[in-house]
């Protein structure tokens, strides 16, 4: 199978055409109750699907959390498979959300499981965490080279628990998770439009006070239910702030089962990112 155009370019013209909101595919258990559906595999088809027809043709990446999947087992995973080829063949971008991070011989494995072309999980992007070395990576990072995918490294996460870790000082002085940005602006070097390696940065954290500058796409969960609004989009990323990919989840979700209020909402939030970014 040809490789594909890499994600940075396959994602900038997302981001161009269809603005730069990513919507979380999360199917908690108490949004399934919400929206009329038993929490079993039944409701979790619903849901998902009713999610992927609202969406996958409008927004640019959709962004499916694996942990609600996997608890399911694997009927769970069937219903992912599935929702990630029928967003991808509607136009999204797939961002798979599962936050893997192992040693290299293991990462071998995960990343022959989302970003090897010929995978029925295969994604346009996957998150993983580099706290076990930026160099555990490798394999993900080629893998998604050769196969026109993409990856995003946690750097600072929107959750308040993550800053003992993140911020934290390494021997030169510089933050752990700059250290981390740092790395992601070596692989990205060169690339045009946009580089396919991007950092995950709560858009719950405020002045974040580290150098965004990775040539990279910068994910920014935390929009919606954990309390941040587009609003605040500039002032935590600054002159990087035309290479964010916003993301909400549960803020658009609480909207369905009904297609035109999914539809809406995310439009909504669509609209206020364009403002806050064309104001700032
Ligand atoms: O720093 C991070 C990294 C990932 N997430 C994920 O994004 C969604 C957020 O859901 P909301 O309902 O919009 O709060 C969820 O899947 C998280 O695992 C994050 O929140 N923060």
């Amino acid at each position: 199978m040809s490789p594909l155009e890499p994600f940075g370019a396959r994602l900038r013209h997302a981001m161009d055409t269809r603005g730069p909101l990513c919507v979380g595919i999360d199917p908690h258990a108490s949004l399934l109750t919400a929206w009329g559906l038993n929490d079993d595999i039944a409701g979790l088809e619903r849901f998902t699907r009713t999610v992927v027809e609202a969406l996958a043709d409008r927004v640019a990446v959709l962004k499916p959390q694996s942990a609600f999947f996997e608890r399911f087992g694997s009927r769970g995973i069937a219903v992912l498979e599935k929702s990630v080829a029928e967003a991808r063949e509607a136009g999204a971008l797939v961002l798979m959300d599962a936050k893997r991070g192992d040693i290299g011989s293991t990462m071998g494995a995960y990343a022959a499981t989302y970003l090897d072309k010929d995978s029925p999980l295969f994604s346009d992007a996957v998150t993983v965490s580099p706290y076990l070395g930026f160099g555990s990576l490798r394999p993900a990072l080629d893998a998604a080279a050769a196969s026109g995918a993409g990856v995003f490294v946690l750097a600072l996460t929107s959750n308040p628990e993550g800053a003992e870790v993140q911020r934290s000082t390494t021997a030169d002085g510089r933050s752990l998770a700059q250290l981390m940005l740092d790395h992601m602006a070596a692989e990205n070097a060169g690339a045009e439009p946009l580089g396919s390696v991007g950092a995950v940065v709560g858009a719950t954290l405020g002045d974040v006070g580290v150098n965004l500058d990775i040539n990279g796409p910068l994910l920014a969960p935390g929009i919606g239910a954990q309390g941040a609004t587009p609003a605040d989009l500039p002032g935590v990323f600054g002159q990087a702030v035309g290479n964010v990919v916003p993301s909400v989840s549960r803020g658009v979700l609480r909207h369905g089962p009904d297609v035109a209020a999914l539809r809406e909402s995310a439009t909504r939030f669509a609209d206020e990112v364009r403002s806050a970014v064309a104001g700032r």
